[in-house]
């Protein structure tokens, strides 16, 4: 046979005279937070979406100096946190291809599975969007998929809008305004690492995860190269 393995993908509907609206949140997860849910939840309502994939990157692009957890930590925790929610999917195609992540790469290859009549909207946060303008082929993305970009405390969603329109790429972006939370991933690590409650910050279950698995304790279960 040969080819390329094909990756399991959910179903998003196969009416072929009506438009399907697919949205990817793409994070690092290093614990998935109430931020991400929240602001995934608030695009999938906003926009109209028929499903949000979470979409942990396997080798973060802009974090390639910073230690990361493991990728099927990140996505064992991802699916726990969305598990209850059916218009949540937690895909693996990032942390499965090799090499480090780019959202280029990911959104061809939605491009290719997905029939045309299901348009991609890409889920960021204002920090995330800020930089979008310096991420790998940012004009492809800007032809592949709309942006939705979340406001987030602490970020300044009117520079980020700036910066695209200067960068001359054709981004089809809606701004929405979302609860402010001021939660990070990085808060609960050092939270975790100082022995603190991390609880209301993410759900019981990525909690529980975090501790049955020693995570954010010790430096060793972390890793540079995850
Ligand atoms: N509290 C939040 N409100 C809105 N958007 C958020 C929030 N936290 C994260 N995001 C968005 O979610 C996406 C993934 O974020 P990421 O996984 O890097 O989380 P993080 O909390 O920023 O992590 P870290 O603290 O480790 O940098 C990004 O687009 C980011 O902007
Ligand atoms: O493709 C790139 O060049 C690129 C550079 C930085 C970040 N991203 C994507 O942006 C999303 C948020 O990234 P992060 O590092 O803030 O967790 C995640 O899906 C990353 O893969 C993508």
């Amino acid at each position: 046979m040969g080819g390329r393995k094909k990756l399991a993908l959910p179903e998003i509907g196969s009416d072929p005279n009506r438009t399907y609206r697919l949205g990817i949140m793409g994070g690092t997860f290093d614990p998935i937070h109430y931020g991400h849910l929240v602001t995934a939840e608030q695009a999938r309502e906003a926009l109209g979406l028929d499903l949000v994939l979470f979409m942990p990157a396997g080798s973060p692009a802009f974090k390639l100096d910073q230690e990361v957890s493991s990728p099927e930590d990140r996505y064992a925790m991802t699916v726990l946190a969305t598990a209850a929610n059916e218009a949540f999917y937690t895909s693996r195609l990032e942390i499965d291809r090799e090499g480090v992540t780019y959202t280029v790469d990911t959104l061809t290859y939605l491009r290719e599975q997905y029939p045309s009549n299901v348009h991609l909207y890409f889920i960021t946060g204002a920090d995330a969007i800020l930089d979008i303008v310096s991420w790998r082929d940012a004009g492809q993305i800007a032809e592949l998929a709309t942006l939705i970009a979340a406001t987030r405390p602490g970020y300044d969603i009117t520079q980020a809008h700036e910066r695209i329109e200067a960068s001359g790429f054709p981004f089809d972006v809606r701004y929405i305004e979302i609860p402010a939370l001021a939660i990070s991933s990085t808060n609960i690590r050092q939270r975790v690492a100082l022995g603190k409650s991390a609880r209301y910050l993410t759900s019981e279950s990525v909690i529980g995860y975090i501790h049955k698995n020693h995570l954010y304790r010790k430096s060793d279960s972390r890793r540079k190269d995850a």
